[in-house]
């Protein structure tokens, strides 16, 4: 039978099957950070179990971490407890963990594709929705919940449905100031926030080889917001290129029986799959959302929509709340709406790639004295690599404050957010009602965007700079 790739590694994972029971699928990576695991370690511990395979299991502490120094201290009551117990349990329990001190701390889902933990082919599940970033190396990866993580800590195994295959196919070429962001934007906007539930999305077409790791991650990492279980992209020679030589990558003739596998990572000629879009992204400008969920955007050239053009009465009611809390009207443009801080950051955007691409907007500028913009890089790694490139004195000239790396502002659990009505321009993924502090309003954009917002206090249409 013809398989699409989801379906390829569906069942090269299955350990065991049976009639009337769900397949229990092997898992080849657990990653795990400080706010979903210490339940699970609780449970262990009260079970009396252990870690089945603890070096396939990675911990990293990304959530809670203060991004103003690297002292612990400097955190809430809670946040303290979760990191020390995630140490604690790292070290009961044998498992590798990423702690401050480490000088690769990150987010979990840029600390591990840059170590080169994440290879094609494999089933990779964490405590966290947005694991379906790795599926840009052509993995089965997704997120799960807290009872889920004490199974795979105890058993390396996952009871698991067979979710159905969309395919989207990208056609056509980036415009200047187009970026992966304002893709997956185009797309979410396009199919609505609920187009991808109950399918893997793998994503195709002619644009793919054109573009970089860090921007399928940035693409894969956002299927989650409009539902799907995960995003994949085949395997090709970007993806071996950005692997080669990382550090936990197979070296040798390792390496080269991996080369092979890997090349077997395609949906078959004539797979089915279940649904299929085919997008031309040719006249994709740069997206700005407008409302409280990621399909509520527009081009950074067109006016805020008027509630009369939704037909939906759901959607219409929905436009009029987010147009309220986020403070704005149907009809204006948001060229001409302030902004008071800047987030660039997030396991959506806050690689190597997206710094560069900051720096290029504001290199010998000054943001304005409006704004206050903080750049949170993603992880130890991206921070020193920006720092030899000399992107962290165009940054501090330019007014941006240069943090360490963690999550951040992009969900405020760390201390680092919005203040009621404060308006920001963040690189980040999620715009929901108090996402990133309460009464915070959030405008999701790419890295080019924020930058470009940063200098002149407001959002600017990038291709006119
Ligand atoms: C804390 C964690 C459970 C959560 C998630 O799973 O997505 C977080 O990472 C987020 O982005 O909201
Ligand atoms: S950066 Fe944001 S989206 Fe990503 S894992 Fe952290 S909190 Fe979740």
């Amino acid at each position: 039978m013809k398989k699409t790739l989801y379906q390829k590694l569906y069942d090269a994972h299955i350990v065991c099957e049976e009639k009337d029971h769900l397949p229990i699928l092997y898992i080849d990576l657990h990653l795990i950070h400080e706010v979903t695991s210490p339940q699970a370690f609780c449970e262990m511990r009260s079970k009396n179990r252990f870690v089945r395979q603890p070096n396939k299991t990675f911990a990293v502490m990304d959530h809670n971490v203060p991004t103003i120094s690297r002292n612990l201290e400097l955190s809430t009551v809670i946040a303290k407890k979760q990191m020390n117990e995630l140490i604690k349990n790292c070290e009961e329990f044998n498992i590798k963990l990423f702690d401050l001190s480490n000088p690769n701390q990150g987010i979990v889902h840029v600390v591990g594709p840059e170590q080169g933990m994440i290879l094609p082919g494999m089933t990779i599940v964490c405590g966290d929705s947005h694991t379906s970033t790795h599926g840009a190396f052509g993995t089965l990866s997704f997120g799960i919940g807290t009872s889920e993580v004490e199974h795979v800590l105890s058993t390396q195994t996952l009871k698991q449905d067979r979710f159905k295959s969309m395919k989207i196919e990208l056609n056509g070429n980036i415009n200047y100031g187009t970026t992966a962001k304002d893709i997956i934007l185009f797309i979410i906007r396009r199919l609505g926030i609920s187009c991808g539930s109950g399918y893997v999305i793998e994503f195709s077409g002619s644009l793919i080889p054109h573009l970089s790791m860090e921007s399928r991650m940035t693409i894969c990492n956002m299927v989650i917001e409009m539902g799907a279980k995960s995003g994949i992209i085949a395997p090709d020679k970007v993806t071996v290129e950005y692997l080669k030589n990382r550090t936990y990558v197979p070296k040798g003739k390792d390496w080269n029986c991996a080369l092979l596998y890997w090349n077997t990572l395609k949906s078959d000629l004539g797979a089915n799959f279940d649904k299929k879009v085919v997008l031309d992204i040719s006249s994709v400008s740069p997206q700005v959302t407008w409302g409280t969920n990621p399909s509520q955007t527009i081009s950074i050239d067109e006016k805020i929509p008027e509630l009369l053009s939704y037909y939906d009465v759901i959607e219409r009611n929905s436009a009029e709340q987010s147009l309220q809390y986020m403070g704005l009207e149907p009809g204006m443009y948001l060229t001409d709406v302030s902004i008071d801080k800047v987030f660039i950051g997030s396991c959506t955007n806050s690689r190597i790639e997206d710094l560069r691409d900051v720096a290029n907007i504001v290199k010998h500028k000054c943001i304005s004295d409006t704004v206050h913009a903080i750049i949170v890089p993603g992880s130890g790694t991206v921070k020193r690599q920006a720092e030899e490139e000399g992107l962290d004195k165009i940054f501090v000239n330019a007014g941006f404050e240069w943090r360490h790396s963690g999550c951040s502002m992009c969900l405020a659990m760390n201390g680092d957010c919005l203040k009621s009505k404060e308006r920001c321009a963040s690189t980040s993924n999620r715009n929901f009602e108090g996402r990133q502090g309460r009464g915070g309003r959030t405008h999701l954009v790419s890295p080019i965007m924020a930058a470009a917002a940063a200098l002149f206090g407001h959002f600017v249409d990038v291709r006119k700079l």
